[in-house]
């Protein structure tokens, strides 16, 4: 399908201003800015929930960021975000409403999808994982031969995975101790054994998190589980039920796999993937920390669904961190964007974040199937500050490349730290203030000097600054605050999907290596068809046989 719908997003006035306007900043210094403006450092700053937002070390000025409103305005950001809360199918490549934002709706919200309220079955099913949950961690779930469950795998990959497993991590310290949480992904082997070696499958919950519940790695990983489970039980199919559950859209191929349809906890084609790990997806993580935890979690993230719903353009957030993202993607050429959370906690923070944007924006064709000639998604990239700061910060103090980066830190460490551990946070926070000074204003080559540098090293000591980023405080990392943190970069990467005219909520560009490798892998076993390979493909086949003796 291609066509017209749209105005081209470059062929735009508002477009076209953002361009003059950058021509006419030139370099903006924002050393200059902040001396130009002594309220500033607090007037650019929001406010969001439990979040505090500083934009102030942003290359803008008030009229780059009206200008970048205006463009807001232009492409009808506010108008597909009605119509995704309204439940409208705009997912148009694959004729889907988008409502993630209904699985963190109140009991009594009403949201329609083809005229039928969604709420009553969201908070069903948030129920019956409550209820399982409870049953679990009271060790009342008792496995095939009437021990209770000390361990849950999680088997899923993807958006079946990144988000339980980055909760997880992230709310640690509200977990149960006493309970092991894993999460298996990769279809190499090695994942699941390292996972189950040290188990008692009489003790081991499997919860089989896929939507589609047909990606391979998923169902090869979940096949090997119950192989080992029935070796190690040395019980038949019938154990299966109290060892497996499922969480699901597709019923029929849970029930083919094996698992009693009484145990999947379903969600519907209407959450993505990326966008699910508040839907059933999350149990696991509901089993670890508890459903009262994982409602508050809901809760922090419907804060700011309605922030974003109905905050005015000046005041929002998600909106303004879109449109940022674009001025720096479209008219600096940023490739990259990096996330620096200083909180041992947020270790796979960013890589959640990945999936999230990479695979909603990375998209080159517009809704109505048109190449676009604007940059869309940037590279997401980086993991928590301090370490960052002994390897790659470098390139971004002195590189050649503007990283646009935001920093994610809070004020109170989590509660059950020792005492001589919780001193050390004001080092780490100390670290995360310096960072963000130290990118947006640098050292001049002349304090370099008056420091007594000798001269040829002065090029090499001077910081030139100028480095934006978004500082992102909390009191503390609680369920509520990482469900504000994820709606706010959910809606940020929506924000940015409606100015960029692309599909946001599609992933059409995966399918391409999954086809692929099933060709191959019959190839790699019988060495047969490899004539209809390409070149290199063919020759790395041969090798790859070679060396496992075939
Ligand atoms: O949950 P599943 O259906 O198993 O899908 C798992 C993942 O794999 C797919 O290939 C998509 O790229 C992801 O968006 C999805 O989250």
């Amino acid at each position: 399908m291609t066509g017209e719908g749209r105005t081209r997003l470059n062929r735009l006035p508002e477009w076209a201003a953002l361009g003059k306007h950058r021509e006419q900043l030139g370099e903006p210094h924002l050393r200059e800015l902040f001396a130009a403006d002594p309220t500033r450092g607090t007037d650019l700053t929001l406010r969001v929930g439990d979040l505090y937002l500083d934009y102030s070390k942003h290359l803008v000025t008030g009229e780059t960021l009206t200008l970048l409103r205006e463009l807001a305005a232009a492409t009808g950001v506010a108008e597909l975000r009605d119509a995704m809360f309204r439940g409208e199918k705009i997912n148009t490549t694959e004729d889907r409403a988008v409502l993630h934002t209904a699985l963190r709706a109140p009991r009594d919200a009403v949201i329609e999808v083809d005229g039928e309220n969604v709420v009553p079955g969201v908070h069903a099913v948030l129920d019956r994982m409550g209820d399982f949950a409870d049953k679990v961690r009271a060790g009342e779930w008792t496995g095939h031969t009437g021990r209770p469950i000390k361990n849950v795998v999680n088997i899923g990959i993807g958006g079946s995975d990144l988000g339980p497993a980055m909760a997880y991590e992230v709310l640690r310290s509200y977990t149960r101790r006493d309970l092991t949480l894993r999460f298996v992904s990769n279809v190499d082997g090695a994942d699941l054994h390292e996972a189950v070696h040290d188990l008692d499958p009489a003790e081991t919950l499997f919860v089989v998190a896929s939507k589609t519940f047909t990606t391979i790695e998923t169902i090869t990983n979940a096949t090997s589980a119950r192989d080992w489970l029935l070796t190690g039980l040395d019980a038949g199919q019938e154990a299966v039920a109290r060892h497996f559950v499922a969480l699901s859209t597709n019923a029929e191929k849970v029930e083919e796999f094996g698992i009693d349809t009484a145990n999947m906890f379903e969600f519907w084609d209407w959450v993505g993937g990326r966008y699910s790990y508040d839907s059933a997806i999350g149990l696991s993580l509901m089993i670890a920390i508890g459903p009262e935890r994982f409602r508050e979690m809901l809760d922090g993230f419907h804060l700011v669904d309605e922030h974003f719903r109905t905050a005015p353009p000046e005041e929002n957030a998600p909106l303004l961190l879109g449109l940022l993202g674009v001025w720096y993607g479209n008219f600096f050429d940023a490739q990259s964007h990096a996330v620096l959370p200083y909180s041992h906690y947020l270790s796979k923070f960013t890589a959640y974040l990945q999936q999230l944007d990479m695979e909603s924006n990375g998209k080159s064709v517009d809704r109505e199937g048109n190449r676009v000639d604007w940059q869309t998604g940037p590279v997401v990239w980086g993991t928590p500050g301090t370490n960052g700061q002994h390897a790659y910060y470098q390139l971004i103090h002195q590189g050649t490349k503007l990283v646009p980066a935001d920093f994610i830190g809070f004020a109170r460490p989590v509660d059950d730290l020792e005492p001589g551990l919780v001193a050390q946070h004001d080092l780490l926070m100390a670290n995360f203030f310096a960072q963000t000074q130290a990118l947006a204003f640098g050292k001049t080559p002349e304090e370099v000097r008056a420091e007594g540098v000798p001269e040829e090293l002065v090029p090499h000591k001077t910081f030139r600054g100028d480095h934006p980023t978004t500082t992102i405080l909390a009191d503390a990392l609680t369920p509520s605050v990482l469900g504000q943190l994820i709606a706010l970069y959910e809606h940020k990467v929506f924000v940015q999907g409606a100015i960029w005219n692309i599909d946001s909520f599609d992933q059409w560009g995966v399918e391409l290596g999954k086809v692929l490798a099933k060709r191959i892998e019959p190839v790699l076993t019988t060495g047969e068809g490899a004539e209809e390979l390409d070149g290199s493909t063919a020759g790395l086949v041969a090798a790859y046989r070679s060396l496992r003796g075939r």
